[in-house]
């Protein structure tokens, strides 16, 4: 069977409820964009393989509820992560601001592992 994909990129986003995570994830896996705001419970995932210099890149996308409350099942995927999207809301300053704040969680669960 052949090889489905040569690299494997796990990304994460984080931010806000509501600032539109699983917007920009619908529009990049699936061209598609949802008008209402669904919350996402926990986490959930959505994949896409790219063709980048003769490689099969695939990346795996981790979309995390930005309520506080699945903070704790969302900090367990902080740590497998290879890299971090952080999205805000450029219609709302405050998302702007709390991007800080979310830098800092990755920090405190990453610099303690
Ligand atoms: N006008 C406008 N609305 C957007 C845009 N992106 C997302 N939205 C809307 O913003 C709302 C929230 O988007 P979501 O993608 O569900 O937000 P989220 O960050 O995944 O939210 P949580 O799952 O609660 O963390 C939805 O009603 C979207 O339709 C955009 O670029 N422009």
């Amino acid at each position: 069977m052949a090889k489905q994909y040569d690299i494997l990129f796990r990304l994460l986003m984080l931010g806000d409820s509501g600032v539109g995570k699983t917007s920009m994830l619908r529009s990049f896996t699936d061209s598609d964009f949802e008008s209402s705001h669904i919350s996402t419970i926990g986490v959930d995932f959505k994949m896409k393989t790219l063709e980048m210099d003769g490689l099969k890149v695939r990346v795996q996308i981790w979309d995390t509820a930005g309520q506080e409350r699945y903070k704790t099942i969302t900090k367990q995927y902080y740590r497998r992560a290879q890299g971090i999207i952080f999205v805000y809301d450029i219609t709302n300053y405050s998302s702007f601001q709390h991007i800080s704040k979310w830098v800092g969680d990755v920090e405190e669960v990453r610099l303690y592992e």
